[in-house]
């Protein structure tokens, strides 16, 4: 048994099966460039036969990247295994991820085949994905819900099919520790070829319980291979939490007793650029990459710290990619301290007119606004790359008018792909006024799914506020983020930029034909 943790990153996959976190291709391969940065092992970049554009997104990302496997998932069947295949084609290094649920429960409600259909089905997929591909990974998905004595029978067979990688999915985050490290332990003892292939873990986390689990396959099971996402995002209470379980390996080596090749330092890049990407915030006492994880608000721990900082540190927040020194950004700043923030939030401009555009924005609200903060930047790029996504809806001005006994009313001029328009209305509240003002003109027929006010920035001088709104429309969920130092600004520049994110998905789907 090795003593490297191979780090499987389905950030782009699982998490983006999570509601709100469809991303475009360009959203994706900027977020993928940083894995590689990040030197993660395996990306799962998508599912390349679930649609044209996710197809397009996993050849692009194979045809870029070369320092990680690329992955795509595939259902056990030859149609999605030969789109993964061709997808994959450009890669560096492929891998070929198939599945098919093994559960009593799945198989006959969900499936509605009989065991051996399922074991057969399994096995002619390993047999089909490895003519394609050296390199196969085999998942029984709800795998910890398997009758162990069946699921024996299913990995067997595909391990001499070809299976290379066998990953054991809690998909319903139904595990407890010590029980899904002793599950792993045993299917790999009583499989006679189980030492052919390498074991993986995939754990959800409904029940809180992902990142402890997956370290009990480690530990227990002898996994060596962890699958997880930045930020823990990925199907409901999501997936793994990349950060904690490489900063748990490498911090409590001792008991661990492996190497992980990540670039620890690119942690909270990654973080705030999925973040940013996905409208998903990170709560503030989040491990790690939370705002709060480094930072010590009580005199004991303060005095301890300035002291020694281990009495309240185990891990240096310069090792994660937080910065040691926190560079004031202001009307003052440069282009450079502006590029060097961009960098430590895992923001890569893709051109010098991007940046100079950023840039641009960046001082015209440093005018305004005393202190610039990482939401600020995060947000105003946010606006970036959805100019870059050709901008549809811009917010141009906001009055509002509330007289005492009558219902608030706002007046908004946005441009519409360039063009301005106006828009009045009434509502119960400012905000909704603003939105009902934006719809009289736009009558996109979304529905509000979320509105969250993200952060209170507090400057020197005034407060900022930066706000998501997550819109669904004819199945798509998109969240947009604003910021602005009036909230009810910020909420407008938000329900602009998720309907301009939701046009940009109805083209593509039409563009798909
Ligand atoms: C645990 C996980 O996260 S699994 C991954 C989940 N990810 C996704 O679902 C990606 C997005 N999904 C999609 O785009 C679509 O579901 C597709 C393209 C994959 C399939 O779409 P459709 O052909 O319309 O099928 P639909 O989604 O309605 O139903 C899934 C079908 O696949 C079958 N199926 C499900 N899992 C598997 C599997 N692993 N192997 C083979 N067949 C499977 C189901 O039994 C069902 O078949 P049925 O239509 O004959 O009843
Ligand atoms: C497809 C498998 C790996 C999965 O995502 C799950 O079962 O959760």
């Amino acid at each position: 048994m090795t003593d490297k943790l191979i780090i499987f990153d389905t950030t782009l996959r699982d998490g983006e099966q999570s509601p709100g976190a469809s991303m475009t291709k360009e959203e994706k391969l900027r977020i993928a460039r940083q894995l590689e940065r990040l030197k993660v092992d395996v990306i799962e970049a998508g599912f390349a036969a679930s649609s044209n554009g996710d197809f397009e997104a996993v050849k692009a990302i194979a045809d870029v990247i070369k320092d990680s496997t690329v992955c795509s998932l595939a259902r056990a069947n030859d149609r999605d295994i030969s789109r993964a295949a061709e997808a994959l084609r450009g890669a560096q290094r492929a891998r070929i991820h198939t599945f098919i649920a093994t559960s009593p429960l799945h198989m006959e409600k969900k499936l509605r085949m009989t065991p051996e259909q399922v074991l057969e089905q399994a096995r002619l997929s390993v047999r089909f994905a490895r003519n394609l591909c050296a390199d196969v990974e085999f998942s029984p998905e709800d795998g910890y819900r398997s009758e162990i004595d069946f699921l024996c029978r299913v990995l067997e067979a595909v391990i001499d099919e070809g299976a290379t990688t066998i990953n054991i999915p809690d998909t319903v985050g139904y595990a407890v520790p010590e029980l899904y490290g002793h599950f792993i332990k045993t299917l790999r003892e009583r499989i006679p070829n189980s030492d052919k292939a390498i074991w993986s873990v995939h754990c959800h986390n409904d029940l809180g319980m992902a990142v402890a689990n997956s370290l009990a396959g480690v530990k227990i099971g002898g996994a060596r291979q962890v699958e997880c996402t930045i930020n823990g995002l990925g199907e409901r209470a999501g997936n793994c939490a990349l950060e904690e379980v490489v900063m748990a390996v490498k911090t409590r080596r001792d008991y661990f007793g492996l190497e992980v090749g990540i670039d620890t330092t690119q942690i909270v890049p990654a973080s705030r650029l999925v973040s940013q990407t996905t409208g998903f915030v990170v709560q503030p006492n989040k491990a790690v990459v939370g705002a709060n994880a480094f930072a010590h608000a009580s005199g004991i721990h303060q005095d301890g710290v300035l002291k020694a900082r281990d009495t309240y540190e185990i891990m240096r927040a310069e090792d994660v990619g937080w910065s040691a020194n926190k560079i004031v950004l202001g009307k003052l700043s440069g282009r450079n301290a502006f590029k060097q923030r961009l960098q430590e939030l895992g923001i890569v401009m893709e051109s010098e007119s991007e940046l100079n555009a950023a840039f641009a924005k960046f001082k015209e609200l440093a005018d305004r606004k005393a202190e610039i903060f990482d939401e600020d930047i995060i947000a105003l790029v946010g606006d970036e790359s959805v100019t870059a996504e050709k901008e549809r809806y811009g917010l141009v001005a906001l009055a509002q008018r509330s007289e005492t006994g009558e219902r608030p009313h706002a007046r908004v001029v946005f441009t519409i792909d360039g063009k301005e328009v106006v828009g009045e209305a009434d509502g119960n509240g400012p905000v909704d006024a603003s939105i009902k003002a934006i719809e009289s003109h736009v009558q996109s027929g979304a529905e509000l799914l979320l509105y969250s006010v993200n952060a209170i920035t507090s400057g020197s001088t005034e407060s900022q506020g930066e706000v998501t709104v997550r819109l669904q429309h004819g199945g798509r969920v998109v969240n947009g983020v604003g910021a602005d130092p009036d909230i009810v600004v910020a909420s407008a520049k938000a329900y602009l930029a998720a309907l301009t994110k939701l046009h940009s998905a109805v083209e593509r789907v039409a563009a798909q034909g």
